[in-house]
């Protein structure tokens, strides 16, 4: 598979005003078409040299002045000849460029994620790199700009290639024993333990699934209970702003409130939700409902339970999370004291879910903490492999093909077991990108930007 032999353009920059705006075209024409904007620059210009240049019209009027790069392939992000124009960041200046880029009919206009399809193409990066890319644009949390960092680095490249240079390794034995049978004896009685070896290789990578889409899209923690448990001041107090509204009145939070925190690097958005049951109205039965969708979709689900809950009643709200995981705290507790009075402390659940009070701020730096360590263990979010569900998929089916080579290693023939082993290789190329479809890239590179 290659890139086209045609030169590609486009903003790089965001279609708004700014400081700068960036004009980017790739390809053998590239040259030459940014001297016909540039007429400045030398014919032979120092490849990464920077010139400042008059850009102009056809009549030669000038429209700017800025900066020309001229990048010489294949020392250039796509690999191909690289021409920028930097100029000044009007989108209208910018699109007066753009045209008069287009005006070459060697020229077209770039598609989404074109210039990293390219750099893929041409063998600067691969494929988990170009993804990166694309993660690192989207990160909006400190966690994934490290993450996403790591993966242009290479980092789960690297992960891939310890994976795919064995198997690639095995692959080549077996077959070089259906070939030569005489030579190669007792290879095929070493692969069973090889094989092993690799499945839990590529099982643990794709166990980091989860931790990827943590990191990518950041968690999701619901804040539920009875009413007026003191869910939205602590929602509040966790979000460090009055977002809630709140008031003394039963069943005030109607609906389900969202805020976006970083916590220690981790995207987080936290929902203060309606009371799940009691019910008197009809705006807080529609909140019941999506109190009841949300609980099934987060990651963490926070109980905030009212002094002297008893622990049947704590336990049934428990229930209402379904599969969701639950981290009850006692909310309020700056009342404690009185509700024990009232109650007696045989009333709460034992032992006590831990006290937190979003008045008073007591507990709420704990609470914090388990609801990280809930969602994430150990371990520093921004080291994570960004495996995607794209690449947990693809991670499968080398596994499941290097479980029937394992099966295959004890009780069929060498071809069965060297088929299932190239199968593995075959799956695994579509996460550096070594077998891939063009059908498979047109999906990858559509999330991109144009320009990118
Ligand atoms: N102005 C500008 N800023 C940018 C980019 C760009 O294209 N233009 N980038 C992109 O969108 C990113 C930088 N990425 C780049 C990656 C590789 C090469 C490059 O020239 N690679 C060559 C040479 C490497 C070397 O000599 O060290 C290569 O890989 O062969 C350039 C930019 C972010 N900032």
């Amino acid at each position: 598979m290659r890139a086209d032999s045609t030169t590609i353009v486009a903003l790089v920059t965001a279609p708004a005003s700014g400081a700068v705006g960036i004009l980017r075209v790739s390809g053998p024409a590239a040259l030459e078409v940014g001297r016909r904007l540039a007429p400045g620059v030398p014919a032979s210009p120092t490849p990464r040299h920077v010139y400042l240049a008059s850009f102009v019209d056809a009549a030669g009027a000038v429209l700017d002045e800025g900066l020309f790069l001229y990048f010489q392939a294949p020392r250039s992000f796509t690999g191909e000849d690289v021409v920028e124009l930097q100029a000044h960041g009007s989108p209208r200046l910018l699109r007066l460029l753009l045209s008069r880029a287009l005006e070459d009919e060697r020229v077209r206009p770039a598609l989404p994620g074109e210039f990293t399809r390219r750099a893929f193409l041409n063998g600067r990066i691969d494929l988990t790199r170009a993804e990166a890319v694309a993660d690192l644009v989207a990160a909006d949390s400190e966690a994934a700009v490290r993450a996403a960092a790591a993966g242009l680095s290479g980092a789960l490249a690297e992960r891939i290639r310890a994976l795919e240079t064995p198997l690639r390794e095995l692959h080549a034995d077996l077959e070089g024993v259906l070939n030569f049978p005489d030579e190669a004896e007792g290879a095929d009685a070493e692969a069973g333990p090889r094989v092993t070896a690799l499945r839990s290789a590529a099982e643990a990578l794709r166990a980091e699934v989860g931790r990827g889409r943590l990191v990518r899209q950041g968690a999701r923690v619901a804040l539920y209970g009875p009413v007026n448990a003191g869910k939205s001041t602590l929602f509040n107090r966790l979000v460090g702003e009055a977002r809630a509204l709140v008031d003394d009145e039963p069943g005030t939070t109607r609906d389900a409130l969202e805020a976006r925190v970083e916590w220690d690097g981790l995207g987080v958005t936290l929902y203060d939700t309606a009371g799940l049951r009691e019910a008197p109205g009809r705006v807080e039965a529609l909140g019941i409902a999506r109190t009841r969708e949300l609980l099934a979709a987060v990651d963490l689900a926070v109980l905030v339970l009212p002094p002297g809950t008893s622990r049947d009643e704590a336990s049934s709200w428990t229930r209402e999370a379904g599969a969701t995981p639950v981290l009850s705290v006692t909310g309020k507790c700056d009342v404690m004291l009185e509700a024990r009075e009232e109650h007696g402390s045989a009333a709460l659940p034992s032992p006590a879910p831990p006290r937190v009070s979003g008045l008073t701020g007591e507990g709420v730096e704990a609470l914090r903490t388990s609801v990280l360590t809930w969602l994430w263990g150990g371990g520093t979010p921004s080291a994570v492999a960004l495996v995607s569900e794209r690449h947990a998929d693809a991670l499968r089916r080398t596994a499941e093909a290097l479980g029937r080579a394992e099966a295959a290693s004890r009780v069929s023939t060498l071809e069965v077991l060297s088929g299932e082993v190239g199968l593995a290789l075959e799956a695994l190329g579509e996460v550096s990108g070594t077998s891939v479809s063009e059908a498979l890239l047109d999906t990858l590179f559509q999330r991109f930007c144009i320009g990118k």
